[in-house]
């Protein structure tokens, strides 16, 4: 699918040790999931979770969201084994942490071979690669890890997120440039609705194609946040009419609530409604 039209407003984190939220998740509406095998599982439960999480993927049920698992570092004793087992899962993508250069994804490619591959951009280091960590090969998207980042940058927390901004923007360029999926960050506090919409909105107006989520109160706000409203799915129909019509005449410009509307615009349009579908495809299961 076009990852410019591909749903990913809700991408939820599920622990892969949890054996009930493994379950629960089966029910919520988020468009795709990351498997935990990283920071949601203790250091005790790192190996048994990999079993778990083997067999409930084996078990199905999730439908046709996206299922990445992440695992753990390369630097870690877990990192090289969990990427052998992921090779096994029934899985679509596998997602690495703390990637700082196109070095790290060769070595999980040399292990995980033809499956796609995401990255978890968290380090200073890989803000400053971002370019050359998304022209891989095997790279389908990138999931920004802001609770990494800020800790790496010393920054303190402030809601319109100023010190991350340069980082968050590097990704994006560099994401786009390439034609990939690319996901927000967290917000931590899972019951402020309000705090979360705001920082949705946020990203959304950056260009984010959706957001991580750590609980399933998050889910209804962000998939609201990053689908197309009602008045965008309405100005884009209006738009792609008034410039065919518009063509029709012999015109290269059509205005449509008092803005020219040319067909860079109409392009922008037909990906609107071309997300509106894919979305409704997804939920129609
Ligand atoms: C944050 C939590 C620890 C809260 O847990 P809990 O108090 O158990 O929540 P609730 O009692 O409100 O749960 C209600 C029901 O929902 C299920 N549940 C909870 N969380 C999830 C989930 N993530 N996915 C699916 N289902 C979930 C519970 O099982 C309850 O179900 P039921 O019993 O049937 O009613 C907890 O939500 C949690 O652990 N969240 C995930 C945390 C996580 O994944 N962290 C790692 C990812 S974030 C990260 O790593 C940041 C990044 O790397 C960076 O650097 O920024
Ligand atoms: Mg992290």
């Amino acid at each position: 699918m076009d990852p410019r039209t591909r749903p990913c407003r809700s991408v939820l984190y599920i622990p892969g040790s949890k054996e009930r939220a493994l379950e629960k998740a089966r029910g919520l509406a988020a468009d795709a999931i990351i498997f935990d095998l990283e920071d949601a599982v203790t250091p005790e439960e790192k190996v048994n979770a990999r079993a778990t999480l083997a067999a409930e993927l084996a078990k199905g049920g999730y439908g046709k969201r996206l299922r990445i698992v992440r695992i753990n570092g390369f630097d870690t004793e877990w990192g090289r084994d969990d990427a052998k087992a992921v090779t096994e899962m029934d899985a679509d993508a596998v997602l690495l942490p703390k990637v700082s250069s196109p070095a790290d994804l060769a070595a999980l490619a040399a292990i995980t071979g033809d499956l796609p591959i995401w990255a978890m951009m968290e380090t200073p280091r890989g803000m400053l690669n971002a370019a050359a960590i998304a022209a891989h090969p095997k790279l389908e998207g990138m999931v920004m890890g802001t609770n990494d980042l800020a800790k790496e940058l010393q920054t303190r927390f402030r809601a319109d997120r100023l010190p991350l901004l340069a980082g968050l923007g590097l990704c994006l360029l560099a994401a786009k440039a390439e034609g990939l999926v690319i996901v927000d960050g967290v917000y931590n506090a899972y019951l402020d609705e309000e705090g979360l919409k705001a920082e949705c909105d946020q990203g959304r107006d950056m260009g984010f194609d959706g957001k991580t989520l750590i609980h399933p109160a998050q889910v209804a706000v962000a998939n609201t946040a990053y689908a197309p409203s009602e008045a965008e799915v309405d100005l884009a129909r209006r738009q792609i009419a008034a410039f065919e019509e518009t063509r029709a005449s012999g015109q290269g410009v059509a205005v449509v609530d008092g803005r020219i509307v040319e067909n860079l615009h109409v392009a922008t349009a037909r990906e609107v409604l071309a997300k509106a579908e894919a979305i409704e495809a997804l939920q129609a299961g």
